[in-house]
């Protein structure tokens, strides 16, 4: 058992329930943290040996501001904002206390909060990002206007000024960052990945050299001393639409079932994670087989990066 270096005391989780969907247009997503909890993931981690603090799900509806335009092409921005700004100070809050912060999505957009607040607490930290998308577009490369695929360039601070988001100061170096599985990523990102020199491995690099050896190398980056504390933001559409199929923008030819909990267990035996993000799970798309394989991997992943082993 690994011995998470960076909490204090017990080993205890924090929860943070996120019912959002403000950013991305299909409803829906903002269900996801419910049914994971019903599933008995809290139950599942205290019989791993987990103290749960669970803030319950955040009423995260009261931050929707009456009147909300466009700014620019970006859509709902100021309500994306507000529930960013809520949620960064709740996992400061955890991370803080030296609890290991689990937020449960919700649409990726809300990683603007997570990791914002995992780095309010340790600067220095890695950001590791599993994904099918970089989810780096800027207010002005994006074509969807949909925020969720813009968190990560407000937190490398390449976004510009964009109303409401002051809040949001850059916190993350491109060198912290690292990329796991993308598969489906725009023009404009590719440019940004590369004018910045940030570290990726898409499916090529998982086909060509095994998932095994793209977790050292990725720990290599980010995590050379393996004493960097690491928050995982993890997209379930970084798996394969075979292993997870209800998410609202899933890519053929994703990772496998094993691929995904291995890197969460190689994460997790590092002992430097603190913060995990489970985002895009969307139990109102597919069937309810579907429904149950997404939330049920949705929850194994998380028990993989909290301890769990298979001997
Ligand atoms: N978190 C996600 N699922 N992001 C998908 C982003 C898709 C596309 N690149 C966009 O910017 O709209
Ligand atoms: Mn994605
Ligand atoms: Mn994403």
């Amino acid at each position: 058992m690994s011995d998470y270096k960076y909490l204090k005391g017990k080993k205890t989780v924090g929860v943070i329930g996120c019912p959002f969907s403000g950013g991305q247009p299909r409803r829906g997503v903002d269900l996801g943290p419910l049914r994971i909890i019903e599933y008995g993931l809290l139950e599942q981690l205290i019989d791993l040996g987990w103290e749960v603090e669970f803030d319950g799900h955040r009423n995260l509806e009261k931050l929707r501001p009456t009147y909300d335009p466009d700014i620019g092409k970006l859509k709902q921005p100021r309500f994306v904002s507000k529930v960013c700004r809520e949620v960064s100070k709740t996992v400061e809050s955890h991370v803080r206390k030296g609890q290991l912060a689990l937020t449960l999505g919700g649409d990726h957009s809300l990683a603007m909060g997570t990791v914002s607040g995992t780095f309010a607490v340790h600067p220095d930290a890695a950001l590791i990002w599993v994904d099918a998308h970089a989810d780096i577009n800027t207010p002005e490369t994006t074509t969807s206007g949909n925020i969720h695929g813009c968190p990560v360039s407000f937190l490398l601070g390449i976004a510009g000024k964009v109303e409401g988001f002051a809040w949001l100061k850059g916190c993350l170096r491109p060198e912290q960052l690292v990329y796991i599985g993308l598969r489906d990523v725009d023009p404009p990102e590719k440019k940004i990945l590369k004018q910045y020199g940030i570290k990726a491995f898409s499916m090529h690099e998982v086909d060509k050299y095994g998932i095994g050896k793209v977790m050292e190398m990725a720990l290599d980056h980010v995590c050379p001393d393996r004493n960097t504390p690491i928050h995982l933001s993890f997209d379930v559409d970084g798996l394969d639409p075979s292993v997870a199929p209800s998410t609202g923008t899933p890519v053929r030819g994703g990772l496998t079932f094993r691929e995904g909990h291995y890197i969460c267990e190689a994460i997790c035996e590092t002992g430097c994670l603190v913060a995990v993000d489970i985002m895009e799970v969307n139990p109102t798309l597919q069937d309810e087989a579907s429904i149950e394989e997404t939330v049920t991997i949705g929850c194994s992943l998380v028990r993989s990066c909290l301890g769990e082993t298979l001997l």
